[in-house]
């Protein structure tokens, strides 16, 4: 028997859940968007199966549908449930960065068709739309899910079993546990990434050479402020509260290190920065976050003529693909480094095996 899935939202996440289930035969996958273009896109390039322009038509026909548009427009979406004739039960869950409003649209449906388990597959990327979706982006993320009191454990189970194919860990988290969570993990250090960019960018009217000095301390700790502003704008509003909270505690945190500073105790700084540390180094690297984190090797590199090409030459005679090169330092007669990034822990391997033989001094962030 079909199993008929409609995904409303077709953009990086929607599209990407929509690649994931689409090979599976039980599944015959409907999408909807509001924008034209990108319903086209995604049937002409064999996303889903069908495009429906039409909300309701869309909705009318499914056995389970994913929310995944933006958090406000995903709302209205689902309670708009309410205004459906549905002749047969509809599974409905969502792809929310913040889960406490879902809930609470979700527990005032009075359509009794309608049964509603909350989502948050937790990962992602800096690019929206369609064009940046892929099947894989799921896989060995974390994909929170949050029963209401419209679901049963039967649907929780089903609905797992529909997103089997994302290969990502599912676990059960109440919507105020989840939210407070990623308001610290993920929603807070975007707000604290865009800050430290607008302070650099201030400081740079005094220095103008600044941004050249932006090396990989200041890229790594910014680069999660590349990201989609209308879409962070939406779950900065939906976890305002969190965000509140969490700012009130970050002044105050940064009123302590203020003292630290200008007090300059050596052991008070020392013991600060120890336990920062000791509680970053004990995360685990290779456990895969929110946004992919490459296998990075870092060469030693003589600042001469086609030191690049000649590095980049011998991984390309392995057949090894490099899926980032960064130069971190260059100056003339010094060594420099390039921080190379690499899909998997076996081709950091390889490379580096590769070249160390070559004679290549290598390191890889432990
Ligand atoms: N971008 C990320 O890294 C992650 C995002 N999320 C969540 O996924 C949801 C979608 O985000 P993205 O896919 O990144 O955004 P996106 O901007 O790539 O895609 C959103 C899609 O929704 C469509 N859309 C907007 N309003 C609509 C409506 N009323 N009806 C139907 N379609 C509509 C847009 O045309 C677009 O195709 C958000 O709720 C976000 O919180 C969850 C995990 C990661
Ligand atoms: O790592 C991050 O914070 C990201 O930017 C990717 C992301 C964005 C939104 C989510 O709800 C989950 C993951």
């Amino acid at each position: 028997m079909k199993r008929i899935v409609t995904i409303a939202g077709l953009g990086l996440i929607g599209a990407s859940i929509a690649k994931a289930l689409k090979p599976i035969a039980e599944n015959y996958i409907i999408g909807y968007d509001i924008h034209s273009e990108t319903l086209q896109y995604a049937k002409s390039h064999g996303i889903i199966h069908e495009a429906k322009a039409d909300y309701t038509a869309a909705v009318l026909q499914a056995d389970y549908l994913i929310l995944a548009a933006p958090i406000s427009e995903s709302i209205r979406l689902l309670a708009a449930l309410d205004e459906m004739q549905l002749s047969k039960k509809l599974i409905v869950t969502d792809v929310s960065s913040v889960k406490q409003s879902m809930i609470t649209t979700a527990n005032q449906l009075q359509n009794k068709a309608v049964s509603f388990v909350g989502g948050h597959p937790m990962a992602g990327s800096h690019k929206k739309g369609v064009q940046a979706a892929k099947a894989h982006l799921f896989e060995n993320a974390i994909y929170v899910l949050t029963p209401t009191e419209r679901s049963t454990e039967h649907d929780v189970h089903a609905l797992k079993s529909l997103l089997l194919p994302t290969h990502s860990k599912f676990l059960i988290l109440e919507a105020d546990e989840h939210d407070e969570m990623t308001g610290v993990i993920s929603h807070f250090p975007h707000l604290i990434a865009s800050s430290l960019v607008h302070q650099a960018k201030h400081w740079e009217e005094t220095h103008a050479y600044l941004p050249n000095l932006a090396a990989g301390g200041f890229r790594d700790i910014t680069r999660i402020a590349s990201s989609n502003p209308t879409l962070w704008q939406d779950i900065f509003y939906h976890n305002r509260k969190k965000m509140s909270l969490l700012l009130e505690e970050w002044i105050t945190e940064m009123q302590h290190v203020k003292l630290l500073v200008e007090e300059n105790n050596k052991q008070d700084m020392i013991a600060y920065l120890e336990a920062a540390k000791l509680y970053r180094d004990g995360l685990g690297t290779k456990e895969k976050g929110a946004i992919p984190s490459y296998y990075d090797l870092y060469v030693d590199i003589q600042d001469q003529t086609g030191a690049l090409a000649h590095v980049t030459q011998l991984l390309a005679n392995s057949n090894i693909s490099i899926n980032n090169i960064q130069i971190l330092e260059i100056r003339e007669g010094i060594m420099g480094a390039l921080r190379l990034s690499f899909a998997s822990e076996k081709l950091q391997k390889i490379s580096e095996q590769t070249l160390n033989e070559a004679g290549y001094e290598t390191m890889v962030e432990k």
